[in-house]
């Protein structure tokens, strides 16, 4: 539904995007995921004609935005939560609903579907950043549109709208619906997305659906965290032959914790019974997008969650 081809846009010396390429098929929650800055939303605002490339396009059912029949009605999107501070909510979204012709109804449906019925004569200034959010989605939603083009939607949410917009997005999904969204906040798109493209310094650094993003990983907390690294290489060492530099897979990711591909659980428990070495936690977790994500954009971003990470896994696969 959605293609970006070859997509390059420079300000001035600032290579925002660089000939970043990815489609969206229909019927999919994609999730656009990157460190900030690192050219999210200037895809996006090329993607919704807000922004003209340097070069390449992105293109809706095979247009320009532009050049849609009736755009406002086929791509719903938020870039920015609501701010105008003196307008009621409700006014707000029948301001948006005269253009698309849509009724008093299909507001109040809207204003039903965000969760914000009861706050709808309220000024908007009073509201909170995850009320905004709601509120712009609720506007995206106005003209019943086929594609949801989302930028940072869980910005300013509450883990309590987090799970909702979560929630909101599967059955959307589930009506055949699509979206596109962008988040640089990995534990919220996690579960949502069935198909994930990072971009890091303004390329594409991974598309892939979510079922090929690694298979996992196993989690180890021991104080003797360095003495079982050691003895894990060790034995990988012993595994690989004599001779043999081994390309360890253990990671230190806290001072008393490891982590390891999947499949390594049995290992790490023969090794540490064989040397008494006391285990506190050991445990296998799902998909790991997050180790995906660090792995690629090297967590070297202005983004503090994702500077403050001591050690990146390896990408699964790769
Ligand atoms: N209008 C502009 N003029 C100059 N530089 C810009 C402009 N818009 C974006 N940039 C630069 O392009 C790069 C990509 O910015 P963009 O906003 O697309 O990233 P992002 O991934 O959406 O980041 P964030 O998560 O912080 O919103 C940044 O270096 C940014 O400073």
């Amino acid at each position: 539904m959605v293609a970006v081809e070859n997509l390059t846009k420079r300000y001035r010396r600032v290579h925002a995007v660089t000939d970043v390429s990815f489609s969206v098929r229909r019927g999919s929650i994609t999730g656009f995921l990157g460190p900030n800055g690192s050219g999210k939303t200037t895809t996006l605002r090329v993607l919704l004609g807000l922004v003209t490339p340097t070069s390449g396009r992105a293109l809706i059912d095979g247009r320009g935005y532009r050049e849609l029949a009736d755009p406002a009605r086929r791509v719903g999107a938020v870039l920015e939560p609501v701010a105008y501070p003196t307008r009621t909510a409700a006014d707000h979204l029948r301001a948006l609903a005269m253009p698309l012709r849509v009724g008093r109804r299909q507001t109040d449906e809207v204003l039903g579907l965000v969760g914000l019925e009861d706050a709808a004569e309220r000024a908007t200034g009073s509201f909170s950043l995850g009320m905004r959010q709601r509120l712009a989605l609720a506007g995206a939603l106005l003209g019943d549109p086929e594609l949801l083009v989302l930028d940072e939607p869980a910005n300013g949410l509450d883990p309590e709208g987090i799970r909702w917009l979560r929630d909101f997005l599967r059955s959307w999904a589930a009506e055949g619906r699509t979206a596109l969204l962008s988040s640089h906040v990995l534990a919220e798109v996690t579960q949502t997305v069935d198909h994930v493209v990072i971009i890091d310094h303004g390329r594409v650094a991974l598309d892939a659906p979510m079922p090929e993003i690694g298979q996992g990983s196993v989690t180890v907390r021991t104080p003797y965290a360095d003495l079982l690294a050691d003895l894990l290489a060790d034995d990988r060492a012993a595994e690989a032959g004599a001779g043999a530099t081994a390309d360890t897979p253990v990671h230190r990711v806290g001072p008393d914790e490891l982590r390891l591909p999947h499949g390594w659980a049995e290992r790490v428990g023969q090794v540490a019974a064989e040397h008494r070495i006391p285990l506190v936690e050991l445990h296998t977790t799902g998909p790991d997008l997050e180790g995906v994500f660090f792995a690629l954009t090297r967590g070297d971003a202005d983004d503090p969650e994702v500077g403050s990470r001591v050690a990146r896994p390896r990408v699964a696969g790769r």
